[in-house]
């Protein structure tokens, strides 16, 4: 008998198990194969199934060759031991002293790659059995190896990282270790995949990936669980100091702009971090906790990472019970608008009302936007909301066309980043305007400045699309989204509406002054009206209109009102100021 598998060291040389407890007939096996390998294969004899037991616990083999009679016990159930692993090929062939189809199923059935009989062996019959075992066993391999990796980056996938974290869990439990989970997300994929296309999007991924490689070691695992999401499991020293320092690497060398395709692409990535067994113990409530915490830092402003916190949790069943809460709102007609007059500083007159929404909530009372609108916004309820703020907004807009001192006024409504994306804006916004018959000039859409900067490429031809339709765009909270002069200088855009933080201390602060005199110029300069919104204090409507603001609003003016009130107000104001 040769030395256990273990001791040898040639790749090329075949290491194969013999389970065989009749000593005769393994002299006869071992002939055979010293006959047909010319000592290029290593046996190593199991005489009992405990024996060999012991053999596979020590070692692996890439072939297994097993009676079915081992004294007591069945050569099946030993093959069924070894071909249970899913991941793992294991190469059995079974020996057996009897023709029997029965036994030849059974064979099959466990997992055998091939059923021999004793009577009919040789040397040839033997190495071709092999020969055909092992072929099998490397298109196995390869297949599974296939099934655990993503063929876009070559990283692990998603089947491959749950077993890996499977085992890093048993690992750290017996050894009373700690380890990250660190869950990422690129920052701005899906801009470049929708404006630059998806070969582009695809090579992005591949750098990332390869950017990630460069910057773990060898014993970090990293894979790529899908879309633009990766994930990355690591051990260290000191767990709360390794696992910042490593989501700092991260974020600054992915935070490096990258050449593609001709294109200066500038990518970030949002990491979610959850410690074992702090923040989980299986691998679902790890990933969930990581999960939750790279939503978390993607919300708090990009490039950024957070650990998971308990809290999380909470904010999300609450998040999910006013989502329930706002379905409940659609469909029982709880949301009113308030209007908030704008007023024209040359004529004095009111000309457009911004629609502002509110929950009239059967128990907590009259809600302001800020109390629903991001939660909302978390889903595609704010889409169903905001078709709902139009069509109201543009109804009650026509009504005031029947009376006379507010017949040209206008309504502004306010489009939220994801109405401002969904593919059927054009179709809804044209819907509510032409089923009432109303002209397309009395409604302005608002979007914010940081909306449009998002939205990257896309933004001129969306514009321009609501343009066409014949609407105006104003550009809300304008100064905070650091849009570029030439891109401005595209927009179709009528009006620029000065960020109220500005505006806020215009008297006091000569910062704010210079900076809403510089928005206010470059407003005309580029022929935009330019809105000075809150308005509280009269020397803050003495500075806008010696700046020479086109618009005004605010609560020196004042607040947002229901439908009547803002219209008996409107008509008082005219009949004063006539
Ligand atoms: N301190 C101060 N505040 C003033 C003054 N004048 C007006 N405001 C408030 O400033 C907000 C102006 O609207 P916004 O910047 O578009 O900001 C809006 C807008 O972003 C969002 N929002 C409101 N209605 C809608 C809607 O129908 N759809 C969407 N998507 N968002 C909405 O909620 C935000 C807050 O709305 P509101 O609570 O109604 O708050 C309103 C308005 O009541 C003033 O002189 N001083």
């Amino acid at each position: 008998m040769t030395s256990p598998a273990t001791q040898k060291d040639n790749s090329q040389v075949i290491q194969l198990l013999l389970v065989e407890d009749d000593e005769d007939d393994y002299v006869l096996v071992e002939s055979y194969l010293d006959q047909a390998y010319d000592g290029n294969i290593v046996i190593t004899w199991a005489d009992t199934y405990e024996k060999a037991q012991q053999f596979i616990a020590q070692s692996s083999y890439d072939i297994y060759l097993i009676d079915y009679y081992l004294g007591q016990q069945n050569g099946l159930d030993l093959t069924k031991e070894i071909t249970s692993s899913t991941f793992v090929v294991n190469a059995v062939i079974l020996l057996t002293g009897l023709d029997d189809h029965k036994i030849d199923l059974e064979a099959t059935k466990s997992g055998a790659m091939d059923y021999l009989i004793k009577q009919e062996l040789s040397a040839s019959m033997l190495e071709r059995s092999i020969r055909y075992a092992l072929s099998r066993k490397s298109i196995e391999e390869e297949l599974i190896a296939m099934a655990q990796h993503d063929p876009l980056t070559g990283l692990a996938n998603r089947v491959k990282f749950n077993m890996a974290l499977s085992d890093k869990i048993q690992y750290a439990r017996r050894e009373q270790a700690q380890f990250a989970v660190l869950l990422l997300d690129l920052d701005n994929f899906k801009e470049v995949n929708d404006t630059l296309g998806h070969t582009t999007g695809d090579t992005l991924l591949k750098v990332t990936a390869r950017r990630l490689q460069k910057s773990l070691r060898d014993i970090d695992m990293i894979a790529r669980l899908g879309g633009d999401e990766f994930v990355i499991i690591a051990e260290f020293n000191n767990i709360a100091e390794g696992s910042a320092n490593i989501a700092e690497r991260l974020i600054e060398e992915l935070a490096e702009p990258l050449e593609l395709d001709c294109h200066q692409i500038n990518t970030g990535v949002s990491i979610g971090i959850a410690i074992y067994p702090h923040d989980g113990i299986s691998p679902e409530a790890l990933l969930k906790s990581a999960d939750l915490a790279m939503y978390k830092s993607k919300r708090g402003g990009r490039s950024t990472y957070r650990y998971y916190d308990p809290v999380f949790e909470l904010e999300l069943t609450q998040t999910k019970q006013l989502q329930t809460e706002l379905q409940l709102a659609i469909d029982s007609n709880q949301f009113v608008l308030h209007y908030q007059p704008i007023i024209d500083t040359e004529s004095g007159r009111v000309v457009k009302a911004e629609a502002l929404i509110r929950w009239q909530h059967p128990k907590k009372g009259l809600l302001p936007p800020a109390m629903f609108i991001p939660a909302a916004e978390k889903n595609s309820m704010i889409i169903t909301i905001g078709e709902w703020v139009l069509q109201q907004a543009c109804r009650d807009c026509k009504q005031w066309q029947t009376i006379e001192q507010l017949k040209d006024t206008g309504v502004t409504v306010n489009l939220s980043p994801l109405q401002f994306r969904d593919e059927n804006l054009i179709p809804i916004v044209s819907k509510a305007i032409a089923s009432i018959q109303l002209n397309h000039k009395h409604v302005t859409l608002e979007i914010t400045e940081t909306t449009l900067m998002e939205i990257g490429e896309d933004v001129i031809e969306r514009l321009t699309m609501l343009d066409q339709l014949g609407v105006d765009i104003a550009i809300d909270d304008f100064g905070t989204g650091y849009s570029s002069l030439s891109y401005l200088k595209q927009f179709p855009v009528s009006t620029l509406k000065v960020d109220r933080s500005f505006i806020s201390d215009i008297d006091d602060e000569d910062d704010d002054k210079i900076i809403t005199k510089a928005i206010v110029n470059l407003g005309k300069s580029l022929n935009k009206k330019v809105i000075a919104e809150g308005i509280e204090k009269k020397g803050q409507l003495e500075i806008v209109n010696q700046l020479g603001c086109h618009f005004i609003q605010g609560y020196h003016f004042t607040k947002a009102m229901p439908f009547e009130e803002f219209t008996d107000w409107t008509q008082k104001f005219h009949n004063k100021h006539s």
